[in-house]
């Protein structure tokens, strides 16, 4: 019987990633090689010790290449980079080199794992992108525009050819960067919907069954911006026994922390066979100043029900050298970072450092914030962070006892104060759900307390025709109100720097009790319930631990590909990458999201359901 022509004894001993083509690729003579194997595979073989020599001869072929220690491997980032000349003549380098993703290398273990056979056809393409604006057809079948007073048009859907049409009456530019370019056949299928296009807006169809998509790209204009899909890709760039990853939790409690960690944990062993995944605990400061606990399954199993996180968390402590030094001192590549803003600009200056020394880590970034308060560009393209759900229900607990409590007694107000330190997301949807509430305050919206439209008119109003109300009010309103009757919260900040903010929950409710009982001799009852930290120290709901999971896996999908600075997020109900915050300069992945530069703090965004 023949002898294989790669005994195991070889191919164990061989860096999987040099294959037979790489070899012939190398600089040294590959013919000597051939020759080689040719009498090895005699029977009886000329050379027995030739799978040890073959190892060492390819070591030499490469000058950098050697079959790895385990100490190497924690240094696989330098190695990789030496290996480039020659790994890019096989594969051709993508256009944005150095600018967000490290290069693929290997094929997924995902497809070969029996669990996810299935997943091979869903493995996104490297080039699949969201678009920030996107409108959903609806079977309109009219293909006329209507041209409004700026010139600009509202496209009615229609079934003839569409790109002729909009180039030939308002000279739109087509992009083929995205599914479908235009002339495509599909586009006679196409069935489009009402949708606002300006004047040089590119637009771009996708077909998805019976309805389509259009994509409207604005010209100069932020909505230019596209996003990357997040997801497993084809080729990821780290080998999974390469891989050393680390988990972080920075700033405020929320809900879910956990089971975004345990997704990690759980995605990182069971999906990609990563064994080595450290926990930092306390925050950034861990990185130098904490322990590290070893994560696997079994550690993570069941804390996604409990509340907090187990790594603990901290506000501060962000020192940028003690952090890549840490990273790199253990041979860390993979870092996983969740926090809120605060947290994510931290983590883009980790990755501007960690390009400056060079080190190929990749950086994900999960954002987090109770307070759903999240925008790109000042733009809402962000569906809703993790914890917001459980938030808003967790606040209806609050709600319905300060409802109970005020129905129950003659002249009966509850009041109930909620987080949201620049926004009112949480307390407006959990008045939207709850139903009870008479009055949502939030720091978006001034309000006054005196005279006509004021705060104390309306209870007046409202208790003479429902006899009890329900206020709620979150944390950040009325600041102003507070400060310009002098008090003062001498500027205090927390370690983050953070403004430390007055309670305007205790400050209402006595100015309201002052208003009814002392200068209006009313015989009033007044209950406060300020539920701020119940609210957030909770498990998440069932909703909020399938967004988690989705995160995470987005998260550790984008890191095993090579994707670094990036922070994921659902845009437009999608999972997609987005650079970093504040990393405007240093932008990862791609060119079409030049426009990203920072997370700021959405205002508007509920403006819409504000009018309910
Ligand atoms: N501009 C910044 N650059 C670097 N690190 C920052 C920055 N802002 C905040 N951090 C760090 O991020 C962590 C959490 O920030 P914080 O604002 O408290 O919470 P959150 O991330 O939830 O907004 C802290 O360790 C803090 O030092
Ligand atoms: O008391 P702490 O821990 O500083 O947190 C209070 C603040 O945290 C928040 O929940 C915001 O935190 P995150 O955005 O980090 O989740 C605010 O609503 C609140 O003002």
């Amino acid at each position: 019987m023949r002898k294989p022509l790669f005994p195991p004894l070889l191919s164990s001993h061989l860096h999987p990633s040099i294959s037979a083509t790489s070899i012939l690729h190398r600089r040294s003579p590959p013919l000597l090689l051939l020759l080689l194997l040719l009498l090895q595979s005699t029977n009886p073989p000329i050379l027995p010790t030739l799978p040890i020599f073959i190892a060492f001869s390819v070591v030499d072929l490469d000058g950098a290449w050697r079959r790895l220690s385990a100490e190497d491997r924690h240094r696989q980032p330098r190695l990789r980079a030496r290996r480039r000349p020659a790994f890019d003549r096989l594969h051709p380098r993508p256009s944005c080199e150095d600018s967000g993703f490290l290069y693929f290398t290997y094929p997924n273990p995902l497809q070969d794992n029996p669990a996810y056979s299935v997943v091979k056809q869903y493995f996104v393409n490297m080039d699949d992108t969201v678009a920030q604006k996107v409108g959903k057809g609806s079977g309109c079948s009219d293909a006329n525009g209507v041209v409004d007073d700026e010139g600009a048009c509202f496209w009615k859907g229609g079934t003839n050819r569409v790109a002729d049409h909009m180039a030939m009456r308002w000279g739109c530019v087509p992009t083929t960067s995205l599914d479908q370019s235009f002339g495509d056949a599909n586009w006679d299928k196409l069935i489009a919907c009402y949708i606002r296009i300006a004047k040089d807006d590119v637009i771009c169809p996708r077909l998805f069954g019976g309805h389509s998509e259009i994509i409207v790209v604005h010209k100069d204009s932020p909505r230019e911006t596209h996003f990357r899909r997040a997801g497993p890709r084809q080729k990821v760039y780290f080998e999974s026994d390469e891989v050393h990853a680390c988990i972080v939790t920075c700033g405020g409690l929320c809900p879910g922390l956990n089971t975004v960690i345990r997704e990690i944990v759980c995605g990182l062993y069971d999906m990609y066979g990563v064994r080595k995944i450290l926990g930092i605990e306390g925050g950034y400061s861990g990185f130098y100043s904490r322990n590290t606990i070893s994560l696997t399954p079994k550690v993570v199993n069941d804390i996604h029900k409990r509340g907090g996180t187990i790594l603990g968390t901290s506000r501060g402590g962000h020192d940028t050298s003690k952090i890549v030094d840490s990273i790199q001192d253990r041979g860390i590549n993979q870092v996983y970072i969740i926090g809120g803003d605060g947290t994510q600009k931290g983590a883009s200056v980790i990755f501007k450092e960690m390009r400056r020394r060079g080190l190929k880590v990749a950086i994900a970034g999960i954002p987090k914030t109770i307070d759903n308060d999240i925008a790109v560009n000042s733009l809402p393209v962000i569906d809703k962070s993790f914890g917001f759900d459980t938030a808003v229900e967790e606040a209806q607990r609050a709600i319905n006892a300060a409802h109970v409590e005020a129905e129950s007694m003659e002249n009966g107000i509850g009041i109930v104060k909620l987080m949201g330190r620049y926004s009112g997301f949480i307390a407006m949807y959990a008045t939207l759900a709850s139903r009870d509430v008479d009055c949502c305050l939030i720091p978006e919206s001034p309000f006054y307390l005196e005279g006509n439209g004021g705060v104390y008119e309306f209870i007046e109003r409202r208790l003479k025709e429902n006899g009890h109300m329900v206020i709620v009010i979150a944390e950040g309103a009325g600041q102003d109100l507070l400060l310009s009757e002098g008090i003062n919260s001498v500027n205090q900040k927390d370690a983050s720097g953070n403004k430390v903010l007055l309670d305007v929950g205790l400050w209402l409710s006595q100015k309201i009790k002052d208003h009814f009982t002392r200068r209006r001799k009313v015989v009033m009852n007044l209950k406060y319930i300020d539920p701020t930290y119940m609210i957030r120290a909770v498990p998440s709901n069932a909703s909020d631990n399938v967004y988690c999971t989705l995160l995470a896996h987005s998260a550790l999908h984008g890191a095993m590909a090579g994707y670094t600075g990036l922070v994921k997020y659902v845009a437009k109900s999608e999972i997609v990458k987005v650079a970093c915050p504040c990393s405007k300069n240093c932008l990862p992945t791609i060119k079409i999201m030049d426009n990203i530069g920072y997370v700021i703090w959405a205002h508007n965004k509920y403006a819409n359901v504000a009018t309910d």
